[in-house]
């Protein structure tokens, strides 16, 4: 049985698959899937500088990630061809990791999930992790020292709550102490294992 996991930039979708993990549960992370192609020699280090220009490479040869994440997120036009090169390549290398999964269940955790989007068809079921938007901002801004006008754009680029409710299946409030999440997460995890034997979906 395959979980996808999505949710707002720092709504806590990392520190979620974190305690599946250390449950046991094998993690499918797109971030990292989108990390690896444009490292240095990744696969998609070739199409970024044909389309964005040789200041979209990094001296190690890699994307610059600052230099595209100002780009993208001022202009929507630039985030749609990063997204027209980068989605086809971390999609195709989902698929292949899905298919060498075992275990109970498993997480493909996507931060980009609206309602039209494809990754649902992929998934048995839908878990949304959330918290207030202020809270959002505040993480990021300690976690990545950016600034909220920035954290917003970001945050405008992302599907809304309301789109995101209408097909999740789980909802999980990230707004407290670690100690209620992780006990949030053990209870998904009894009803993950139960609903896992009775549910399984091919790629
Ligand atoms: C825009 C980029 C260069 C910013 O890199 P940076 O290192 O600063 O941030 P990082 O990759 O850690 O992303 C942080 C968060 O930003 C948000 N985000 C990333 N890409 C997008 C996007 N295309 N649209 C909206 N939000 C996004 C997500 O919440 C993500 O978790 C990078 O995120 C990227 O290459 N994005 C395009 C690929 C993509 O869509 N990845 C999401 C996985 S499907
Ligand atoms: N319940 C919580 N209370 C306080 N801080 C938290 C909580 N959950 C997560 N954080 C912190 O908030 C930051 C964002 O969390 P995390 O990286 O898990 O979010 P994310 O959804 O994966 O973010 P992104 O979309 O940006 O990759 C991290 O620094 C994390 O340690």
């Amino acid at each position: 049985m395959l979980i996808g996991l999505t949710g707002g930039i720092g709504s806590g979708k990392t520190t979620v698959s974190d305690l599946f993990a250390e449950l046991g549960i094998k993690i499918i992370d797109t971030d990292v899937i989108s990390q690896n192609l444009t490292a240095a020699s990744g696969s998609a280090i070739s199409l970024i500088l044909e389309n964005f220009g040789p200041q979209s490479i990094a001296l190690d040869g890699s994307m610059d990630r600052k230099f595209m994440r100002t780009k993208v997120f001022n202009s929507s036009n630039e985030r749609k061809k990063l997204e027209s090169i980068l989605h086809p390549l971390i999609r195709e290398e989902a698929k292949r990791q899905i298919q060498n999964l075992d275990g109970p269940y498993s997480i493909l955790a996507v931060p980009l999930m609206n309602k039209d989007s494809s990754w649902i068809r992929l998934c048995d079921r839908i878990l949304l992790v959330d918290c207030p938007k202020e809270e959002q901002i505040r993480r990021v801004e300690l976690r990545n020292g950016l600034g909220p006008t920035e954290i917003q754009k970001i945050i405008n680029s992302q599907s809304s709550i309301r789109d995101k409710l209408s097909f999740a299946d789980d909802v999980l409030f990230n707004y407290g102490e670690r100690e209620y999440l992780k006990k949030e997460i053990l209870r998904l995890h009894q009803i993950y294992l139960k609903l896992s034997g009775a549910c399984s979906k091919s790629v």
